[in-house]
């Protein structure tokens, strides 16, 4: 198998280490890619790649209509790629091929986004106090931007990042998550067909605790964006004090889902499986926290685990399949820990809470789809970010009783509330301390508008005009047209 190479400097160079790694399938354990294991001394020279692209290069000066187009190319080469993109997301990830069509989609329209907004954010005149003068903002690039991304969106999470620093002018440097760089991989070379110039964007591969450090640690980098979990989160905010770089952080959630009795019941059942079991659950934003009205409450879980019972399970190359693996074999033990904990504390098994039986699935990291009821906000498998495919119910009978139990999480990222009560929608909205809350609908999101997270699901704003100047800086200018002097300092007969 020939080993995929790391990109430094518009270079496809093995890596200093000379060692490589192999990349799984998660429905067999396949190994499926061979990759260079990249090592501080490549972060390094990519770092270097990067400052050097960023201070004597051409693309920080382009202007931002010539960065836009190249941008835009992208996007179309992602497009014509779609289906290969595609299959090695799911042979990398084990999501259904169809969820990962649905990412390149989504991926081309973020590169497309910002492509078209690439040249509409041209600074700002401000009304100047001081007479006979001209005071502008304009924006510039951060300058040399590490970022960092997790295993469970590669390329969707990637492109969040990508798309806008390249617009802005900035230089980076991408790691991907170790276990999934494959579609990151391709990216790079379709990013190098469209015409990135050499040294602009830079790919290491490897693991996080020197490749990722490295990023965040070294003084020569001005930004780090990050999305992963909350733990990996603090380490790269502490490690980006050496020299104040800017962070942005894409943590985890633990989302809940608000169901009230007056909601449309057959949708917000339909849309409640939709909220967690994409994926097998390992989504930020999944909704796993189901939080139910009393008196609609038994007729619920039925009604969800009636469905759940003929979720198809299998490979995610598979049509009829809906669900696929889970990520590893140390994600599934986590997985079962986290549930069986939940268990011992108090919940019951509605269903799942198991590995399939199903001979064909032996060799892969499955878990049943669970429902645990009885679920109370004290119960760590309420409180953690499972990442699985895995409802926990509890109850409600007040409005403010809802709002209490979806807002007493360490996370903020999303949440959602069922009901034709709009007003009672927007009042319960209002109280949630959530970056994203959906109205009678669930898991949304697009280019337009910004992602991010309230409390510790991280700060800064991926997405939308947020999402650009989050890779701008803000430079204040003034003209002075007619200066005068201010005779203040070093006269003798100053009164
Ligand atoms: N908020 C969002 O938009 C969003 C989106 C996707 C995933 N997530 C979160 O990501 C998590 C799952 O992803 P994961 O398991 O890959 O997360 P993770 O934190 O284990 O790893 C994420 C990335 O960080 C790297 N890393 C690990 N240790 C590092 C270190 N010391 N320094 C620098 N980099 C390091 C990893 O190699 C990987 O590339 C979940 O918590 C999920 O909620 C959040
Ligand atoms: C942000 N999102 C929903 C695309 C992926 C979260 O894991």
């Amino acid at each position: 198998m020939d080993i995929k190479k790391q990109y430094i400097n518009g270079e496809w160079i093995l890596s200093n280490s000379n060692q490589t790694r192999e990349i799984m399938n998660p429905f067999n354990k396949e190994v499926v890619a061979v990759v260079t294991e990249s090592d501080r001394t490549d972060a390094k020279a990519a770092i270097q790649a990067a400052r050097d692209a960023f201070d004597h290069g051409e693309w920080p000066t382009m202007t931002s209509a010539e960065r836009g187009a190249i941008v835009q190319k992208i996007a179309e080469l992602i497009l014509r790629d779609k289906e290969e993109l595609a299959y090695l997301e799911t042979l990398d990830t084990g999501k259904t091929l169809e969820e990962s069509r649905w990412d390149m989609d989504d991926i081309a329209g973020v590169f497309q986004y910002y492509a078209d907004i690439a040249d509409k954010n041209g600074g700002e005149i401000i009304d100047s106090p001081i007479p006979n003068s001209e005071s502008k903002v304009v924006y510039e690039p951060v300058g040399i931007c590490g970022q960092i991304t997790p295993w469970n969106y590669p390329l969707l999470q990637a492109s969040w990042k990508l798309a806008p620093a390249l617009v802005a002018g900035n230089t980076l440097i991408m790691k991907p998550s170790e276990i999934t760089p494959l579609t990151t991989i391709k990216t790079f070379e379709l990013m190098e067909e469209a015409g990135v110039p050499k040294g602009v964007i830079n790919l290491v591969l490897g693991p996080g605790n020197t490749v990722g450090a490295e990023l965040s640690e070294n003084t020569d980098v001005d930004l780090i964006s990050f999305t992963g979990g909350i733990e990996t989160g603090k380490t790269i905010m502490r490690a980006a004090t050496s020299n104040v770089k800017k962070v942005a952080l894409e943590l985890g959630g633990k989302n809940p889902n608000i169901i009230f009795a007056d909601a449309d019941f057959d949708i917000a059942v339909d849309q409640a499986l939709n909220g967690v079991f994409f994926h097998a659950g390992q989504v930020c934003s999944a909704g796993t926290r189901v939080i139910v009205e009393e008196s609609i409450h038994d007729e619920f879980v039925k009604a969800l685990v009636d469905r759940v019972k003929n979720i198809k399970i299998g490979s995610g190359f598979d049509e009829d399949t809906e669900m696929g693996p889970l990520i590893s074999k140390e994600h599934l033990q986590k997985v079962m820990d986290y549930v069986n904990k939940g268990i011992e504390e108090g919940a019951t098994v509605a269903i799942g809470a198991k590995q399939p039986e199903d001979a064909a699935l032996q060799d892969g990291f499955f878990y049943m789809p669970t429902i645990l009821t009885d679920c109370t906000t004290d119960m760590s498998v309420v409180q953690n970010e499972g990442f699985g495919p895995v409802i926990t119910i509890e109850k409600f009978s007040t409005e403010e009783e809802a709002i209490k139990l979806a807002n007493d999480s360490i996370y903020g990222l999303s949440g959602g509330v069922w009901t034709k009560d709009i007003a009672k929608a927007e009042r319960c909205v209002a109280k949630m301390r959530m970056g994203t809350v959906w109205i009678n609908d669930f898991n949304i999101y697009f280019p337009h508008a910004p992602w991010g997270g309230y409390k510790q699901s991280g700060f800064g704003r991926e997405l939308g005009k947020t999402g650009l100047e989050e890779y701008q800086e803000q430079k204040h200018i003034l003209l002075n047209k007619q200066p005068e002097p201010s005779n203040w300092f070093g006269f003798s007969d100053k009164k």
